[in-house]
């Protein structure tokens, strides 16, 4: 493993940046044919041994058969990676699942620690999958898979006690019917629409997944104090969950930002994402969870108050 920083003088520095993992032939291979009428310039660094972050797309101009090859070789990349991050998911469930089997940790706790790292673990993957237009729809098969899982189980047509036991309130199938899966339905709305160019998708998400998942966590145990409109929330749990919405969304900003995904104005930036998480909050704090679920509720408003703001 090593850590390569290129000094292509096109691109800063930032994004010349990446962790170098795996055998590949990145697309940023100069032209294979010695006819190529465009001079190759020569290269600043070895020919990467291994990558496994893609930065931002750039694309060198390549022979078909090169093309093809490349083709073949990004939808192997795609697969597997979409195939890790499934893994992950099922690792982590049945992490949470031993843990609460065995009485380590509460099933209220589990359930909540499932929800902040889901999502948070599938958005910081993004990034594995290939810079191509179609590695969104790649990434998208893991929640899709996670949702039919949730369906077939919900409606009892098999039976997953670990998944049952980590994921729900009371451990009856049909609650993987309401909450979890309206969560892993924006996942795949936010990856299909908004995926890595976009703030608003990554806010959205820190907003469902850490925002609202830590909300649960302090209110339960610190939310003496209940708000005035909602006796079933308090000011301990709706604070902690602005502060962590904010954080965790400006996190992962940055964090799209060191890969070169994303260029921003860092002090509009802070100033937007402060105001999605007062809105998301408040939207939060109201006794509508009834009505409308969370994991349905925060999302959608964070993304429609992030889209007016970022554009994007
Ligand atoms: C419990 C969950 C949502 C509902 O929470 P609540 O508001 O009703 O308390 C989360 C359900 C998670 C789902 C079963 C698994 C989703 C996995 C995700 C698509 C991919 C994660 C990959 C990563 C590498 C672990
Ligand atoms: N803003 C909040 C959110 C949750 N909570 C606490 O966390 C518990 C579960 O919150 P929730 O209804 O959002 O939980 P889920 O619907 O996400 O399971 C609440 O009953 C409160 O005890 C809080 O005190 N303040």
């Amino acid at each position: 493993m090593s850590l390569l920083v290129s000094t292509r003088p096109s691109l800063s520095f930032r994004s010349n940046v990446y962790l170098l993992l795996r055998p590949t032939t990145t697309t940023t291979n100069f032209p294979l044919s010695s006819a190529s009428p465009t001079p190759k310039p020569p290269p600043l660094l070895p020919t990467p041994r291994v990558h496994i972050l893609h930065r931002a797309p750039y694309t060198s101009p390549c022979t078909p058969r090169a093309a093809s090859a490349a083709a073949a070789h990004t939808i192997l990349h795609d697969a597997g990676a979409a195939g890790a991050v499934l893994a992950g998911a099922y690792a982590l469930v049945s992490a949470f699942d031993f843990l609460t089997q065995r009485n380590l940790i509460q099933q209220s706790l589990s359930r909540k620690l499932v929800h902040i790292l889901s999502g948070l673990f599938f958005m910081a993957s993004w990034p594995i999958f290939s810079t191509t237009t179609e590695a969104r729809y790649f990434a998208c098969l893991v929640p899709l898979v996670n949702f039919l899982r949730l369906v077939i189980h919900g409606l009892s047509l098999a039976s997953d006690e670990g998944l049952i036991k980590s994921v729900t309130r009371e451990g009856k199938p049909e609650e993987l019917l309401r909450g979890p899966l309206y969560y892993v339905l924006i996942l795949i709305l936010c990856a299909l629409i908004f995926w890595r160019e976009s703030p608003v998708g990554l806010i959205s998400l820190a907003m469902m997944c850490g925002g609202d998942g830590i909300a649960d966590i302090i209110g339960r145990r610190f939310g003496s104090l209940k708000i005035p409109y909602n006796q079933q929330k308090s000011w301990a749990g709706s604070i902690s969950m602005f502060i962590f919405g904010f954080l965790i969304s400006i996190g992962m900003l940055q964090y799209y930002s060191v890969l070169g995904y994303l260029h921003l104005d860092w002090v509009q930036t802070v100033q937007k994402v402060a105001l999605v998480s007062l809105v998301a909050t408040v939207v939060e704090s109201l006794p509508t969870t009834e009505v409308v679920d969370d994991n349905i509720s925060v999302p959608l408003v964070s993304m429609a108050v992030a889209f007016s703001m970022f554009g994007y």
